[in-house]
């Protein structure tokens, strides 16, 4: 989309709007045109953020009341809800995604993140035990809550405010100060949040927004900076292995939220229409940029034939479009270098002996969406289970689909990888499923469904996917410490 006077997107310090030196292009994914230029954090940015955050703590917002910071993240959400079609055009303009799914998924979680832990911080209990003690008074032990102090967050592009405030809306619940990075892939949305915040009353220094990549940028002096408490990412698996490596010598907590190559099973028993549908939303939902996607897909010999045929028929049928038109299924990806990735997968699947059931290229419209980043999203079979295409994550619309025999065999299978996110189970036979799904070494398996979302839920994943879990409780334990107090009676 064209911009006729790129705006300056700058970070947000101590209450302030700042400008740094330099600045980085924020480009847009449909047509190649420049969105906005944006300030790029450097080590003193950083700091700068660091102390107002810590001199935050110290103020009102320290003495703040748990239903005082529920009600102003309310006022958070309200402000979201206010301003709802300048955060759908933000986040649309930076990724290029279907307009109807930012209102739907993007944004509508975005408000729904701020709501769900406010509530839940206002609700949350904490633990007593009585204890009987030789005297035979007695004591008792109760525990409390209390902030970790100054957190930094670290977001990805794919989901940008969803991710952003899934990781704000908790550290603040819990009554700690922010230092928070988008992706300097999206970084509309997350500077859209900062004017929210302010104008909601957010008092200065409890949430402060740095834009810049990753290394030797601010992401990496944010994971390196003494003044931190704790960190807390969502990203790629290598990437945290790297900032593991950076908050190591401060002995930081970390939660990590790390990448994918989650699997789907059709078993003879499926709803087959259902499990069709299932895995094309689980396949190319956000151009196949969910961390939870299926890139791979298992489905019992019996139906394979028929089931590959309709998923090529469906992914033929896929509206590859503009983010506003009418019936759009997929847009691009969210970069030219991303792009880049996703064609040497694309590539390499041929070398791999792949059988190319449908896509497999770029899409030639004619049109300004020439110069974006869009792929045809592609459906392989024929790869072995020990293919590069098979087990490395791709992050793009793509699946590669594969037969099986029996239950034994798709649970090793399934489990053989060195990711662990999720895994999606489509069959009729609900003993069949209770008893696959708890042996999928997974953080997350949805039966007869997929990324269908409970807040309360813990997510995350195991192996390289990543540590910790995030939702309800889960995240008030990792943006809170827990102390226990014992009172002899
Ligand atoms: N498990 C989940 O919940 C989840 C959710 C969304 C995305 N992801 C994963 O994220 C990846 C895609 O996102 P991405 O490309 O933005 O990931 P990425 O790791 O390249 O970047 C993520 C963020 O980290 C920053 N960063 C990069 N290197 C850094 C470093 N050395 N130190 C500090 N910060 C650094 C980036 O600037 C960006 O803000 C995929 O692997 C996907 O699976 C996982
Ligand atoms: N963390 C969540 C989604 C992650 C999606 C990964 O791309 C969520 O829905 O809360």
């Amino acid at each position: 989309m064209k911009s006729d006077t790129p705006v300056l997107l700058r970070h947000f310090i101590n209450g302030e709007f700042v400008s740094s030196a330099s600045t980085f292009d924020n480009i847009c994914p449909v047509d190649g045109s420049l969105i906005a230029k944006v300030c790029e954090a450097d080590q003193a940015t950083v700091d700068a953020a660091v102390t107002a955050a810590r001199k935050a703590l110290d103020g009102p917002w320290g003495q703040m009341s748990v239903p005082q910071r529920a009600q102003l993240l309310h006022k958070v959400a309200d402000g979201i809800q206010a301003r709802f079609e300048e955060f759908v055009a933000a986040e649309v303009a930076d990724t290029g995604r279907p307009v109807h799914q930012a209102r739907s998924l993007d944004i509508a979680r975005g408000i729904a993140n701020f709501r769900s832990f406010a509530d839940l911080a206002s609700t949350a209990n904490t633990d007593a035990y009585e204890m009987p003690t030789a005297d035979g008074l007695g004591a008792l032990n109760y525990t409390v809550r209390k902030p970790v102090g100054v957190v930094g967050i670290i977001s990805p592009w794919n989901l940008p405010l969803l991710l952003f405030t899934w990781k704000v809306a908790p550290a603040l619940a819990c009554g700690n100060t922010v230092i928070a990075k988008p992706s300097e892939e999206s970084p509309s949305s997350a500077s859209l949040l900062a004017e929210v915040m302010r104008d909601a009353g957010v008092p200065p220094g409890v949430f402060n927004l740095i834009h810049g990549h990753g290394v030797n940028s601010a992401g990496e002096f944010l994971t390196r900076h003494a003044g931190i408490d704790a960190l807390t990412f969502t990203g790629e698996s290598r990437t945290g292995s790297a900032i593991m490596k950076a908050v190591a010598d401060g002995v930081k907590e970390v939660s990590f939220e790390l990448g994918g190559k989650n699997a789907a099973v059709v078993f003879e028993d499926a709803d087959f229409d259902a499990a069709v549908a299932g895995v094309m939303r689980s396949s190319f939902t956000n151009s196949g940029q969910v961390c939870l996607c299926s890139e791979r897909v298992y489905v019992h010999r019996s139906l394979f034939d028929k089931f590959v045929a309709a998923i090529k028929q469906k992914t033929e049928a896929l509206k590859i479009d503009f983010p506003d038109a009418e019936g759009v299924d997929m847009g691009p990806l969210i970069s030219h270098g991303h792009r880049d990735k996703v064609l040497s997968y694309y590539r390499l699947a041929l070398e791999e002996g792949a059988t190319v059931v449908s896509g497999g290229g770029v899409p030639h419209f004619g049109d300004a969406r020439d110069q974006g980043a869009y792929v045809q999203p592609t459906v392989w079979t024929g790869l072995s289970d020990d293919a590069r295409c098979t087990t490395e994550e791709i992050f793009g619309p793509v699946c590669h689909i594969a037969p099986f025999d029996d239950e034994e065999e798709i649970i090793r299978r399934v489990n053989d990888s060195k990711y662990g996110l999720a895994c999606a189970l489509w069959t009729t036979n609900l003993s069949r499923a209770h008893r696959v799904a708890r042996r999928i070494h997974v953080g997350l398996v949805w039966v007869n469904t997929w990324y269908l979302r409970d807040l309360r839920t813990p997510f995350g994943g195991v192996k390289l996917s990543g540590l910790g879990r995030e939702g309800g409780r889960y995240s008030l334990d990792f943006y809170s410490d827990v102390a226990n107090i014992c009172v002899k009676l």
